[in-house]
């Protein structure tokens, strides 16, 4: 099949290649002229396990990208894979998707063949029917359901993980409003569709775009649960990970999404559930829970520097912040635990030194005015420092060596698999 694909971040890009993998022509359409280049060079425009390898095999061949919409008028379907940032107060900001459906119904106004475009940003119900469809309409001349079909296709990829979660996934939820729409999707995806461990949810459009949200909201809440009862574990001197463990081998919990300590950052579940709760309260809902969950959610950062507080004298202090990165695998550093730790490090006076394998250009890029200075490796950041602190999990700080700290003092956000014993203290935010 013809596919393009609008907006090549993290998500435009990885289902690019992956679609290319799968046998389709692709054409990414992007405004930033650095990723374009990128792709057609064979290189990858983000750090993603398994992407590099499909671009360099697919570019110029199945997979390219342009500047130019007028290129989807040689596809049969078009993604939108737009941004869809929060607000000041964490509702939905619609503008870069109104931008990209006006450009495309621009370029579909002179394509004579029936064109599918679907809706793969996550978005809130009634976004694809009411917002993005009725612009395609304007620019386009074309009506829905008259050479012009709808869809809502969510995407449920991790960041570090995406090329295996986008080919191998639990679930593909297709909102569609005509037979059509959902013929064409059930083929393009049915080398995914044939793997006995993927459902396929077949829906109308506001339900598409609500089990997004309703997917993010219940592992976000679920983490921040396993946080308040970590908290309550540290409290009483319990080890929240052998508690939770045993928790999770009820079926009815799972044993994922388990994992306690600083919390839940990066591009989705922060502004999905802002987003779902500015949402709900426009709807003259009050989501208490949702609001909870970001409350304990942000008391965790705070928790991490408080303890290890009670170990050094802060003001001062060099204090190693091992990661950066909202979680590994990735160089994403969006709404990043550490970032909100540096930060409260600064404000009492610690002079934070931060090292990451991948996400130090991020961060210098996105956030120049972060209190931090930077280290080439775990060991030059830990170097005469008086304490250190564990803010994402790379399996390569399991391997550190504290031996050059002033101080041994080691207080770990995310339970990585440390030798403790040549530590003076080594402490759990929740265990
Ligand atoms: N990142 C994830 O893990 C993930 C997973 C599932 C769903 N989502 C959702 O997918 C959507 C995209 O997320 P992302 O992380 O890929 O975003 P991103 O910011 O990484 O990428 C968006 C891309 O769109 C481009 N763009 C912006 N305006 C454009 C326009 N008018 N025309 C063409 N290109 C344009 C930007 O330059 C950028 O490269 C969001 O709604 C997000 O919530 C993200
Ligand atoms: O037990 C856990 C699991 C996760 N996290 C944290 O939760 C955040 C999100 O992690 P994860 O869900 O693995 O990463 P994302 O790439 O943000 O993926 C989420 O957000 C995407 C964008 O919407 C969705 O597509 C995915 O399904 C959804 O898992 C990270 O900060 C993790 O450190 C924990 O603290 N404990």
């Amino acid at each position: 099949m013809n596919v393009s694909i609008v907006g090549s971040g993290y998500v435009g890009t990885t289902i690019a290649a992956c679609l290319a993998d799968l046998g389709h022509e692709v054409v990414n359409v992007e405004i930033d002229q650095d990723i374009v280049d990128a792709i057609n060079a064979g290189d990858a425009p983000i750090h993603e396990p398994g992407l590099e390898e499909r671009i360099a095999d697919h570019a110029g061949t199945r997979l390219r990208a342009t500047t130019d919409y007028g290129e989807v008028r040689d596809t049969d379907v078009t993604f939108l894979c737009l941004p869809t940032p929060s607000t000041e107060d964490g509702s939905l900001e619609l503008g870069p998707m109104r931008a990209g459906a006006e450009s495309l119904g621009g370029a579909l106004a002179t394509k004579e063949d029936d064109h599918l475009v679907v809706v793969k940003s996550t978005v809130l119900p009634g976004t694809t029917e009411e917002v993005v469809g009725p612009i395609l309409e304007a620019e386009s001349g074309t009506q829905v359901g008259e050479g012009l079909e709808l869809a809502m296709n969510p995407e449920f990829l991790r960041m570090g993980t995406a090329v295996s979660d986008f080919l191998a996934p639990d679930k593909v939820v297709l909102g569609t409003t005509s037979d059509d729409a959902a013929s064409t999707l059930r083929a393009l995806y049915d080398p995914i569709l044939s793997s006995e461990e993927t459902d396929l949810v077949e829906t109308d459009l506001r339900e598409a775009e609500l089990i997004k949200y309703a997917n993010n909201a219940f592992l976000a809440a679920k983490v921040s649960l396993v946080n308040e009862l970590g908290n309550v574990a540290k409290e009483y001197g319990a080890d929240a990970y052998e508690v939770l463990e045993a928790v999770g081998l009820d079926d009815r919990i799972s044993a994922r999404f388990m994992r306690s300590g600083l919390g839940w950052g990066g591009s989705c579940f922060p502004k999905d559930v802002d987003a779902l709760r500015a949402g709900a309260r426009e709807q003259g809902y009050e989501p208490d829970l949702l609001d909870a969950a970001v409350a304990v959610n942000d008391g965790q950062p705070r928790r991490l520097v408080d303890l290890l507080a009670d170990h050094v004298d802060l003001e001062g202090a060099r204090i190693a912040v091992l990661g950066l990165s909202f979680k590994p695998g990735t160089d994403d550093v969006r709404k990043s635990r550490a970032l909100d730790v540096i930060r409260r490090l600064d404000e009492r006076g610690a002079r934070p030194v931060a090292y990451d394998p991948v996400a130090i250009d991020n961060v210098r890029e996105r956030y120049p005015d972060l209190p931090a200075a930077y280290a080439d490796s775990a060991s030059e950041a830990l170097e005469e420092a008086d304490g250190a602190v564990v803010a994402t999990d790379w399996p390569e700080f399991d391997d550190c060596s504290f031996a050059g700290m002033a101080r041994r003092v080691v207080v770990d956000g995310r339970r990585i698999d440390v030798d403790a014993a040549d530590l003076e203290v080594y402490e759990g935010l929740t265990w």
